[in-house]
């Protein structure tokens, strides 16, 4: 059967309570709590009444419970298990996120989880029999191929990892039995990673961009088991070695703040210590593993605020825990006699934990689901729901639902089904039958959910295009707004530029015009005098000579009038041709004097709407007209 614990969170500066209520937790005795709904929770809106919930589980421990008590009650006895019978061992932690499931394995340095506890526990049992690595490798690595580190050299520059430790009395009479003085025996640890539904190697360097190489599960050359194929093992030959090691690796784990925990984790960890057991004299060697899971927590997008990247690991977080928990179904519907094919092939975390051999074989299973009492109350009762199914399963000594691959340890024999060979035929194949049949419907569900994830990303493609689109039209319209001020101002400087020479030049008019009237003004009187001239000179004809020269006289004024007169004249023109209107590029007048028609091309821009600078003319051209009149000349 897999033992189900319960840990409940202790809240910050927690009153001791006599009546042993927690929030929405009740504990009634070492097994049992009551769950009662809150006011604020959907139950209690659905039900419309405060509902009450009691579950048992194989112990609870309360808030006021230490690390060591979970130790002493959940994993010293699963490391007994391994270090005197070589059995596998799994214990995993389960809960919402921020329910203190790190907490319980790991811990601060003043109190160290379970980890911790663990590994020192295990250097306490095999003290003085440690095997040395060389020994160890050279039986080891015949029988399994994989990539393996010496803690001593991989470590050198790693900084050690002091942790308040309990005294070797407290272990003393926690593991009263010796290990048989036959035997030495070696540590080696691994830790897989499962982020995003892929695994990954925690001890693998990572790349420049922070990338490591996804793994797979192959089949073990030494067991029938799968196991992680190129993961890298460490042999750690104290513990000194192994707290420094589980150190760097947890500072190497994914884990981001999130509105339901400020360090929450974004993988699913797992510690993998494996025990050695080995007499060189006789080139024998035997060996169990012993995993603890810091499953990552569920968690609901609304109550974490999780978006983006968040939100995909967290939705692969839930997918990976509902597997779980439908493979934890099955089995149980199995052991109620009900054939139950196990879909722990849709996530990656059930593939390893079956693959394994953890939930499909004979290894000892712990399941600690750690709530917080303080926190969302239909979060808490469904993980507090879903262990339920965990409590009916008892592992077989074999299985038959899926391939040989449960054969828990190396020195482990399966055992031999007693039916006919014809017999045997006949089951098997009725059980590949239904597989298959379960095959085909996890096919279509599969499907189903292709189809689904089709639509989701054409539709976050289709929101990512018209942002762009938008992202685009605005930067277009800013630039245009942009240059449409930029044409404003530079229209209003050539105006008032235009505007100072078309001053200038109307002054320089009115100069010449007064100059046209004195010569006009001179004219008349000279023209007057002549007159009068003319007349003495017919009446007194003896006048002759001072005629003759009166006469030159007049002449040469008149031909100096005539000059003046032409000059004037053609001042005159010009000035009527000068550029004021041009300059103003006022049709209005041209159009009066009737001597320039303006094509509807040719009107001027309005000063309010420029033209963009392609299409506005040079200025050189538009002052061009003004190039045959020098103002000083007038
Ligand atoms: N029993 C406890 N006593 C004191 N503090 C605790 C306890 N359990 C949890 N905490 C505190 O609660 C916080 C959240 O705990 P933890 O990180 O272990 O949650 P978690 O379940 O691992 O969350 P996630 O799944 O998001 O990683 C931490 O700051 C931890 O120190």
């Amino acid at each position: 059967m897999i033992q189900t614990f319960l840990r409940v969170k202790k809240a910050p500066l927690q009153p001791e309570d006599a009546s042993q209520t927690y929030g929405f937790v009740t504990i009634l005795n070492d097994d049992d709590v009551v769950l009662e709904s809150p006011e604020d929770s959907h139950a209690f809106r659905v039900s419309k009444a405060k509902t009450s919930e009691k579950t048992s589980f194989s112990k609870v421990f309360s808030p006021t419970c230490s690390q060591w008590d979970v130790f002493v009650s959940i994993c010293a006895p699963l490391l007994s298990q391994s270090l005197f019978h070589m059995n596998d061992a799994l214990l995993f932690t389960l809960g919402v996120s921020g329910a203190g499931k790190t907490y319980t394995l790991f811990g601060p340095q003043d109190h160290p989880g379970v980890v911790y506890l663990a590994l020192d526990a295990l250097f306490y049992n095999i003290r003085g029999r440690e095997a040395s690595f060389p020994v160890v490798e050279s039986i080891r690595s015949k029988l399994d191929k994989c990539k393996v580190l010496e803690g001593s050299k991989y470590l050198k520059h790693e900084p050690s990892h002091p942790i308040q430790l309990p005294s070797p009395d407290a272990y003393a009479s926690l593991f009263p039995q010796k290990l048989d003085p036959s035997f030495q025996y070696a540590i080696y640890l691994c830790f897989p990673e499962i982020y995003n539904d892929r695994i990954f190697d925690l001890l693998e360097k990572a790349s420049f961009f922070g990338h490591r190489h996804a793994l797979s599960l192959k089949k073990s050359s030494s067991s029938d088991k799968k196991s992680v194929a190129g993961i890298q093992k460490v042999y750690v030959a104290n513990p000194h070695e192994a707290f420094q090691l589980v150190h760097k690796v947890l500072q190497l784990r994914k884990s981001t703040s999130t509105k339901a925990n400020s360090v929450s984790s974004r993988s699913h960890l797992v510690v993998s210590i494996e025990l050695f057991r080995l007499q060189p004299a006789k080139n024998h060697i035997e060996s169990c593993q012993l995993d603890l899971v810091d499953l990552a927590g569920s968690e609901r997008t609304r109550s974490a605020e999780t978006s983006g990247l968040l939100l995909r690991e967290g939705a692969s977080i839930n997918k990976s825990l509902l597997t779980l928990g439908q493979c934890l179904e099955a089995l149980r519907r199995k052991h109620d006699g009900r054939q139950h094919i196990i879909p722990f092939r849709q996530s990656k975390l059930t593939e390893l934990l079956f693959h394994s051999g953890h939930l499909s074989g004979t290894a000892r299973t712990c399941m600690l689901v750690n709530i917080d009492p303080l926190g969302s109350f239909d979060e808490n009762a469904q993980v507090m729901r879903y262990s339920a199914n965990a409590r009916e399963i008892i592992p077989t000594q074999s299985s038959s639902y899926t391939d040989n691959f449960m054969s828990p340890s190396l020195n482990r024999t399966a055992t031999q089904s007693k039916s006919t060979h014809s017999e045997a035929i006949q089951v098997q194949n009725e059980q590949l039958q239904r597989e298959n049949e379960s095959l085909r419907q996890l096919l279509a569900d599969a499907d189903a959910e292709m189809v689904n994830l089709e639509y989701e990303i054409r539709e976050q493609m289709t929101r990512e295009m018209e942002e762009r689109v938008s992202q685009v039209e605005q930067t277009f319209l800013n630039r245009m707004l942009e240059e449409t001020a930029q044409g404003i101002e530079y229209t209003d400087q050539k105006i008032e530029k235009m505007g100072e020479w078309v001053r200038r030049l109307q002054q320089g008019n009115k100069e010449k015009d007064e100059c046209v009237a004195h010569l006009e003004h001179i004219i008349e009187q000279l023209q007057e005098e002549n007159s009068i001239e003319e007349k003495p000179a017919l009446q007194d004809t003896s006048n002759v000579h001072y005629i003759d020269n009166n006469r030159r006289s007049s002449r040469k004024l008149h031909y100096e009038d005539k000059q003046a007169i032409e000059e004037a004249h053609s001042l005159h023109t010009k000035r009527k041709l000068w550029p004021e209107p041009t300059l103003l590029q006022s049709s209005e007048t041209e159009e009066e004097e009737g001597k320039t028609e303006i094509s509807p091309k040719k009107k001027s821009p309005s000063p309010l709407k420029p033209l963009s600078p392609s299409r506005r003319p040079p200025l050189t051209k538009m002052y061009s007209q003004t190039g045959d009149v020098d103002i000083n000349q007038l």
